[in-house]
């Protein structure tokens, strides 16, 4: 029935203000209200519909998308919307594409790497979109290893000009999104040579085609390197190849903030460390760990109204069949899933925190944070995009048959979001990357210098390597300095194990690379810390709203003892809890289960998600399912005629064929 709100009981059951858990949620009233604005900005023009994707084919959907870009363009200018909101816009637009390379990496990395003078020069352009940029990294042969990459930039001192060339296939460019078929631009990464010697990795602004026709420039060949993963999905986005013929730049165009090369080809080098040229890198990252309670809390919206809505089974006594959403199988897959999308925002916000503050300091020449915030960075955007992955398609199972359908939404988020497991470093190679912050950190345990920041708990090494936890009963698990300690404990013996191995090795390297799945181990059973203490502070601070404050500490209680719960191998192995505790903390889990129930709808509510953004029958606001998914499915192209195209052709004839063969 239309305007009739199915989910109306369940939300006269939610147990506090969920005005003010939006807020919580936002994570202020001002961007609460930004967000509320700008979603039904963009939900209420029918220029940004998005029902049709998945019929579309790549050339209509790269051309809806360039509409769509150039539409937003126009609003975001006309109504003169700020940076916070714009981004908002984009994000609410829901549709990958170019302007997310242009605004996400392009214009960060000349902001990053540029000095005054390019930053002047270039940024009015980039910011008027007046030259459209992408962030040209990955080759066809290295992705990962950045100091594997091929593509020379080699200084010529009779032109003053670097020349940029492929020498083999494998140093094409190959990946970098908004490449394929629209950048003018690009922030090229490339080996720089002077006199004879590389100097490594750098980065470059290379202009790729014409600003009057579009052209590729002579010397550039670029492309688009086809169709990906899903129907939709991120086939939006023109990923690209590209490959130089000695194709010739001015020397002002590499990028020297960091080092520079003179007239006279003189390469200057800073003190500053040469890792910031990964510091484009390091501010997507940490903007992806944001981006996964987004993506999370999408498909949990889903589930979860979904999950009320749906009957199986009627319960023993007859009567109404039961809500699915009662089952506690379901409740045990999708609940921790809810509490992870509010644990990795709360994260989010942190790693925001983090990263301004890193960067205040590194303008003051300050760079003692800097392998702390490329180790939560990588890690936190390693650990959350898995578990967003997964969750996301735990979600679609969580729907039955009718989550495989695409009007779910289901299928095209996790075809969107899978590669985010990839892109921005691969996940097992960058949680390799905090393992190896953690065995410098152990290393020097006991040498004078305190490990600060998200490794402080390793400075109380003496305590947490031989505590015994002393939870006694289940409601000591709600007891945060318990579930800490047992968090805190688990992850100091991972990675003192690891170490205390590594040094049974001659060769440091060669014991690295013997003990990868452990260190990996490790590292996410550190990361995993990191998220429960930082949902553990943000229960301990000022919360307003009735009951807004306990529905929190439910949730965080259900992240811990659920991720306690999946990983209790580790736990019970390093002797963090034992059995008797591991049990009570099952037992409370159930109980965590019960008192979250009834606020399920109302926690997902707060997300305060248009049926637009959602894009999904089976999670509308109000629940209204089976009616729409037939008008969904009577709109598919091959419902347009009650007879198939193909039939004469095809079918008649089988059929035909088997009436004259039973005559016979
Ligand atoms: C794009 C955002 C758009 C937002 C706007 C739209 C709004 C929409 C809303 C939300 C959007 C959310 C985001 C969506 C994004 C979609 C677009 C995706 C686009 C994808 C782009 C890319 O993929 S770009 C290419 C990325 N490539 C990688 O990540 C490569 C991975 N590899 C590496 O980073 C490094 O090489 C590696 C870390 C593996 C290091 O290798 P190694 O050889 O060991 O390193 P070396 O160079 O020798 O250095 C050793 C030393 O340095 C330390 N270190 C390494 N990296 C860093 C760093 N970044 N910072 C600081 N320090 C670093 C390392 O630990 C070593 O230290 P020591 O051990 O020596 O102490
Ligand atoms: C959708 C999408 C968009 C992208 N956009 C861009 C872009 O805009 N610009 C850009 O420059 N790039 C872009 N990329 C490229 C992306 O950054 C790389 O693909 C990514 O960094 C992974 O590198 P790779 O492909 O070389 O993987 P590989 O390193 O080849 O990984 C293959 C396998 O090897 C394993 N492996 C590799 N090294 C190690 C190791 N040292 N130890 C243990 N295991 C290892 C990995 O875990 C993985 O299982 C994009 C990629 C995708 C999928």
């Amino acid at each position: 029935m239309e305007g009739v709100d199915h989910l109306a009981d369940e939300r006269n059951k939610a147990e506090f203000d969920v005005e003010e858990m939006k807020i919580v949620w936002a994570g202020s009233r001002h961007a609460f209200q930004v967000s509320n604005r700008i979603s039904r900005l963009v939900a209420n023009d029918p220029i940004f519909e998005k029902s049709k994707r998945a019929v579309m084919s790549r050339k209509e959907l790269f051309k809806n998308t360039l509409k769509k870009s150039a539409h937003a363009w126009k609003m975001i200018n006309e109504l003169r919307l700020s940076d916070e909101e714009s981004i908002r816009f984009r994000s609410f637009m829901d549709q990958p594409g170019f302007v997310d390379l242009h605004w996400g990496m392009f214009v960060p990395a000349i902001k990053g790497q540029g000095t005054e003078e390019q930053q002047q020069k270039w940024l009015p352009l980039a910011n008027n979109m007046q030259i459209i940029g992408c962030y040209a990294q990955t080759e066809l042969g290295h992705g990962s290893h950045v100091q594997g990459l091929e593509t020379t930039a080699t200084f010529d001192p009779q032109t003053d000009q670097f020349i940029i060339h492929s020498p083999t296939q494998t140093s094409s460019k190959w990946w970098p999104g908004g490449l394929g078929k629209v950048s003018t631009h690009a922030v090229v990464y490339a080996r720089l040579i002077t006199n004879g010697k590389d100097h490594g990795v750098h980065g470059f602004i290379v202009q790729l085609r014409s600003l009057d026709d579009h052209s590729p420039l002579p010397g550039i060949t670029v492309g688009d390197i086809g169709m990906k993963f899903g129907n939709g999905a991120y086939n939006s986005m023109d990923n690209g190849f590209l490959k130089f013929d000695h194709f010739r730049i001015p020397r002002d165009q590499m990028l020297m903030r960091l080092s520079k090369v003179t007239r006279e080809g003189k390469y200057v080098a800073s003190d500053v460390p040469r890792q910031l040229v990964y510091g484009t890198m390091v501010f997507v990252r940490q903007s992806i760990v944001s981006n996964a309670s987004n993506a999370l809390s999408r498909a949990v919206c889903i589930a979860t109204r979904y999950s009320a809505v749906r009957r199986q089974f009627a319960s023993q006594n007859g009567g109404t069949e039961t809500q699915v959403i009662d089952y506690k199988t379901q409740q045990n897959r999708l609940f921790p899933l809810l509490a992870s999308a509010y644990a990795f925002r709360f994260v989010g916000e942190w790693l925001k925190w983090l990263y301004t503050d890193v960067t205040q300091r590194l303008e003051a020449s300050d760079f003692a944070t800097l392998p702390e915030a490329h180790a939560c960075t990588a890690g936190l955007k390693s650990m959350t995009t898995s578990a967003t992955a997964d969750g996301i398609e735990e979600c679609r199972k969580l729907c039955g048959g009718h989550g495989y359908l695409w009007c779910s939404g289901l299928p095209e988020l996790f075809a969107v979001y899978v590669p985010a497991c990839t892109y921005e470093g691969d996940n097992v190679v960058l949680q390799l990357q905090v393992a190896r912050f953690l065995m410098k950190t152990v290393s020097q345990l006991g040498s004078g210098k305190a490990p600060a920041g998200t490794t402080e708990y390793m400075g109380r090494a003496q305590h947490l390597l031989k505590c015994r936890s002393s939870v006694k009963k289940a409601e000591d698990w709600l007891n945060p300095g318990m579930v800490l300690e047992a968090f805190e404990a688990r992850a100091l013996r991972m990675a003192v194990s690891c170490a205390n191995n590594l040094s049974k090795f001659e060769n440091q390297e060669q014991g690295f690379s013997e003990l990868l799945a452990d260190l990996v181990e490790a590292a996410i059973a550190h990361c995993q810390l990191i998220v429960v203490s930082k949902f553990i502070a943000k229960i301990e601070g000022e919360i307003k709203g009735k009951g807004v404050k306990n529905q929190l500490k439910n949730l965080c209680y259900i992240y811990a003892l659920h991720l306690l719960h999946k990983h209790l191998g580790d736990f019970l192995s390093t002797d963090s809890v034992t059995p008797e505790q591991a049990s009570l903390a099952s037992h409370q889990l159930r109980s965590l289960y019960s008192q979250l129930r009834p606020n399920a709808v109302a926690l997902v509510d707060a997300f305060n998600y248009t049926d637009h953004y959602l894009g999904s029958v089976l999670g509308r606001y109000d629940g209204n399912v089976y009616p729409k998914l037939f008008e969904e499915a009577l709109k598919d192209p091959l419902n347009d005629s009650v007879v198939p195209d193909g039939y004469h052709e095809y079918i008649r004839p089988l059929i035909k064929q088997h009436i004259r063969s039973a005559r016979l």
